[in-house]
């Protein structure tokens, strides 16, 4: 531990560990063991895994979501000398060919990865090779399948760790739930951390954070709560979360046109350049950025004053993240939410977009199962095609493979490749495709005669001529590589394939496969429960009637470090009140919505997606369809989406289950035409536009409009 505190004071010119950073390091050092590092965003987690990477001989792998964060705690080490790297699919071929040397010749010492590299057979021969001192895992609660930021690809890390004989491993997290503690540190299937002796918590309580919480009626109502707070920051910067791109781009106009704030948007609706322009402006500033979750998430600024909640977080764990961003430097701070019930129709539906049909899920595995088999016994699929075919998210498609993996033991996640190779001969080499051409080997004759000239880049599907010349795939890459590496063209990939290992045979009968499809739904759907559970946990936060301090910290399962339960900062400490805070979940819909919708909309087969329409729930098919931008999208918002659901399936039933003619509603539904005729009666109101009027009073209010731009 000497050394340790020697290599704190000169490399990193600090004086002395913070919280629980000497407990981590001496177990994880001294002891040899596994360890769980709980602490609150700011809290100084990074050190935990740093320090210990210069003491022990061999890599640290660190595992870690974001390339963003991963780029700046590499750049932060390599400046203060430390051996450094990341490997991520933002370096060019040199230069991840420069890191593999690296690390083959045994020179670095720490190396960021991101989850989804794992999946890569190269990069786990060759870490399999290196004697990996310790694996530490960022953002350790996506591991967790119950918790809200779940994320398949971490499931799984602790087989890796197994797999490389990580000689230990240190989770890090700053919002984890003792459910979710308990299943990173699960001996079977999390990583094997003690519970009693590996688990190092500084407590959830942030004593320099004030959390106000002020019930508006509307958008009016908030910003006049809203303005007054940002313009009182004083010397600090400002975040305002917002739920949906548009408003942030609406808000920041609003605060900056109408008053003179200095405000900008972002969100990951907008370019990679314009995003890493604001952050900067933000990181060198004290201005405001009004964002979707998408923005802070390694933002390592200490003076932000006020965080706002302009709508009700999603769930606990976000709301606790993001306040956490506030007054990392530990001087006053406020954090201001500002919920209304209007908000969470929207919530719901996100949730409720993460479960399939069970006719989805259905067709899909009859797909995989029917996949040819390749000649090394894989079998792929590009992720974004089977979204649009199946109507099945890509992040839940992800998850379902890793089911069939980690669960069911039937395929086994391999190196991805790219199906189409686009090739540009290089203006240095305005003879390049004349050397191609004379580069006559039986690849290069294939791949000749298969690809298709366009007017600057001429593209290559492999698989097409794998299948047609009988010559292996990866024979042909390494083909096209070898025309780059020659200097002889440029090299673009597109049409990204995941690749599984057939471990054993997918079923092939019917009723198995109904069988699979059933036991599929139902993990997704006690998921979609779950994540709406904990929405509405979020509401019975807001209602109050404790310390909001001692109440989130307490969820997080702490309920000492606020002193006496009572902060004594928070709005309910402050005026002793309990909020009226009630959303409504179960509005009347009528059966003029339903008439509607199933005017507008000839789907019978999915009764799950005609519900999901109602309610306002985004799916590949909807979009397709050009159905989110209508007006019914959205139009039961506030109903109980059980009961749509059962509404759909009646409707569905008495149809046969089989489609209508007109599956596509044109973008505005004109009053005259089948849909006007079966929908509702039409008022004389003055609206403007004949699908206004043909529309129905929403039950959702404001919701809808909402989701839709979501
Ligand atoms: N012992 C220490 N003494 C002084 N400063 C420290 C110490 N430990 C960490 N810091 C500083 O605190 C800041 C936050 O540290 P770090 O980024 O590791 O936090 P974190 O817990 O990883 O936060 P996040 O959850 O946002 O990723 C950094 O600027 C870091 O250099």
């Amino acid at each position: 531990m000497d050394e340790a505190r020697a290599l704190l004071r000169d490399v990193w010119g600090y004086d002395g560990f913070r919280g629980v950073q000497e407990d981590v390091i001496r177990r994880l050092v001294v002891d040899g063991e596994n360890a769980l590092c709980l602490m609150p965003t700011g809290g100084g987690k990074s050190l935990c895994f740093q320090v210990p990477a210069l003491l022990l001989d061999g890599l640290t792998l660190v595992v870690s979501p974001l390339i963003a964060l991963m780029k700046d705690q590499r750049d932060a080490l390599t400046a203060r000398g430390v051996a450094a790297a990341s490997l991520d699919s933002s370096l060019s071929v040199e230069e991840s060919t420069a890191v593999r040397q690296q690390i083959r010749e045994k020179k670095l010492k720490i190396l960021y990865v991101a989850p989804e590299r794992l999946n890569n057979e190269m990069f786990v021969s060759m870490i399999s090779e290196q004697e990996i001192a310790l694996l530490a895992v960022d953002e350790s609660h996506c591991v967790s399948e119950w918790g809200p930021s779940f994320r398949a690809e971490y499931l799984k890390v602790s087989r890796f760790a197994k797999e490389i004989a990580a000689q230990r491993v240190l989770c890090l997290t700053a919002t984890a739930t003792p459910s979710v503690v308990k299943d990173i540190c699960d001996p079977e299937n999390g990583f094997n951390i003690e519970l009693e002796h590996g688990v190092f918590s500084t407590g959830a309580f942030r004593p320099n954070l004030s959390l106000l919480i002020k019930p508006c009626l509307n958008f009016k109502s908030k910003v006049a709560l809203l303005v007054p707070s940002l313009k009182g920051r004083g010397d600090g910067a400002a975040i305002v979360y917002v739920t949906i791109q548009k408003q942030a781009d609406e808000l920041a106009t609003e605060l900056t046109e109408t008053h003179k704030l200095d405000a900008r948007s972002y969100h990951a609706g907008m370019s990679a350049d314009k995003r890493k322009e604001v952050q900067e402006w933000f990181i060198s500033g004290n201005g405001i950025v009004v964002a979707t979750i998408a923005f802070g998430m390694g933002i390592d600024k200490p003076n932000i004053r006020v965080v706002v909640h302009f709508q009700i977080p999603k769930t606990l764990e976000n709301y606790s993240q993001e306040i956490g961003r506030a007054g990392r430097d530990g001087l006053p701070s406020t954090c201001v939410m500002l919920p209304s019930s209007s908000d969470m129709p929207i919530l719901e539906s996100f949730a409720r977009a993460n479960t399939p049909s069970k006719q989805s899920l259905h067709v899909w595995l009859k797909s995989v199962s029917a996949a040819p088999v390749d000649k090394d016994g894989t079998i792929s699929a590009n992720h974004y095609e089977q979204s649009n075919t199946f109507d099945i998210g890509r992040n839940t498609l992800s998850l379902l493979f890793t089911i069939l993996e980690l669960q069911c033991g039937l395929l086994r996640a391999t190196t991805p490749f790219y199906q189409e190779y686009n090739v540009k001969p290089l203006a240095a080499a305005p003879m390049a495709f004349e050397n191609i051409g004379r580069h006559d080997t039986k690849e290069s004759r294939a791949l000749r005669s298969g690809w298709k000239t366009g007017k600057t880049w001429t593209s290559i599907d492999v698989i097409a001529i794998s299948e047609a010349s009988g010559i292996d795939r990866t024979e042909l890459v390494r083909q096209i590589s070898r025309w780059e590496y020659s200097g002889w063209c440029e090299v673009k990939v597109a049409g990204v394939r995941s690749r599984y290992r057939v471990l054993e045979d997918l079923p092939t009968a019917e009723e198995d496969i109904q069988q699979l499809a059933e036991q599929l739904f139902k993990q997704l759907h006690d998921r979609e429960e779950a994540d709406v559970a904990r929405l509405r946990s979020v509401a019975e936060f807001v209602k109050g009637g404790t310390c909001y301090a001692h109440e989130l910290a307490n969820y997080f399962g702490d309920d000492k470090s606020v002193p006496g339960g009572k902060c004594g900062n928070c709005s309910f400490c402050k005026t002793g009140l309990a909020i009226p805070f009630e959303p409504k979940y179960d509005a009347p819909f009528s059966d003029k919505q339903v008439r509607w919708i199933l005017a507008v909309c000839g789907v019978r087969d999915d009764p799950r997606m005609l519900a999901g329409l109602a309610f306002g729930v985004t799916s590949p098919r909807i979009t397709a369809l050009g159905l989110s931008k209508h007006d019914v999208f959205g139009c039961c918002a506030t109903a109980d989406f059980g009961k749509l659901l059962e509404r759909f399936e009646a409707e569905c039933a008495e149809c046969g289950f089989k489609n209508k003619a007109v599956l596509a509603p044109p973008k505005e539904v004109k009053t005259t035409g089948a849909a006007a005729k079966a929908g509702p009666a039409k008022s004389g109101s003055t609206a403007k536009t004949p699908a206004k009027r043909a529309a129905p009073a929403k039950t959702g209010g404001g919701a809808a409009k909402k989701a839709k731009k979501a």
